[in-house]
């Protein structure tokens, strides 16, 4: 679905991504992970097109991602960033809303089609039933899925996320895992992620990039890439790999 062909990145006079080159599959939940710093969130916004690569190019679906618009690129790839300031006066249906923006123009009121996508993706996200709360009466985690469902509202074939389970208990991470990989299999959508947990990372994604210092040190399937030995190296903490019943989990070596 994406490929990426030596692109690096220039900001501020430091080079962020150098020279990195790589594909993400269709239908696939990728995961990007590496430390903080390491060029994870840039190298989503270069993905979709928010800001171009110094060098290098990127191909979406077979085009370059210049030869699309602005307008083409929002039908297709919907972004979560980071940090979402949250608009104290809207309620939730209200910013799902917002979601059908790249597919009506702004003069036009929201079609039927629109009110019942909006209705899907609150549905599939779990927050209909707060759909008229306001967002700053809404817990952490349940803000949350409301800014998963406005980006499900797009009806895009991608969804990047950008640290989706930051600030959420285990029980609000888990529920958003779990939500963000049925839409995946459910509705075959491409899913690119960054996340810190690299246990989750590993069961929750099929694919994963590691990233070091704008580098990516290696990429494919989730369960490889997030390995002991280049996990330990690339975070400089040593850590071991641990059978749990079904699953291989990484934990902090203990130290003496
Ligand atoms: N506009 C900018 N100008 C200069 N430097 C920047 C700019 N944006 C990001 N950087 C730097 O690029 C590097 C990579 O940033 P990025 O946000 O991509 O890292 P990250 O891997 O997503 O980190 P984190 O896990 O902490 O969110 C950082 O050192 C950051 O300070």
């Amino acid at each position: 679905m994406f490929t990426f062909n030596n692109i690096s990145l220039q900001l501020g006079g430091n080079t962020i991504l150098k020279n990195m080159s790589g594909t993400i599959s269709q239908g696939a939940v990728t995961a990007l992970i590496g430390p903080n710093g390491s060029g994870k969130s840039t190298l989503l916004s270069v993905l979709c097109g928010l800001q171009q690569p110094s060098s290098g190019q990127v191909s979406f679906a077979g085009q370059t991602l210049e030869s699309y618009s602005r307008a083409q690129l929002a039908k297709k790839l919907a972004l979560l960033p980071q940090r979402n300031p949250v608009p104290a006066t809207l309620n939730v249906a209200d910013l799902v809303c917002f979601g059908r923006h790249p597919h009506r123009p702004w003069y036009k009121n929201i079609s039927k089609q629109d009110k019942e996508i909006i209705d899907w993706a609150m549905q599939e996200t779990g927050v209909k039933h707060y759909a008229k709360q306001l967002l700053t009466d809404l817990s952490g985690g349940e803000l949350q899925r409301v800014w998963l469902a406005m980006v499900l509202a797009q009806d895009t074939e991608v969804l990047m996320l950008d640290e989706p389970t930051s600030w959420l208990d285990i029980s609000h991470q888990l529920s958003l895992l779990k939500i963000v990989r049925r839409l995946n299999q459910k509705y075959q959508k491409t899913i690119v992620w960054v996340l810190h947990d690299l246990n989750q990372a590993a069961q929750f994604s099929d694919q994963a990039i590691l990233i070091n210092h704008g580098v990516i040190i290696n990429s494919g399937d989730a369960h490889s890439v997030i390995n002991a030995e280049d996990v330990s190296e690339v975070y400089q903490t040593p850590v071991v790999s641990h059978r749990l019943g079904q699953q291989q989990v990484l934990w902090p070596e203990e130290q003496a």
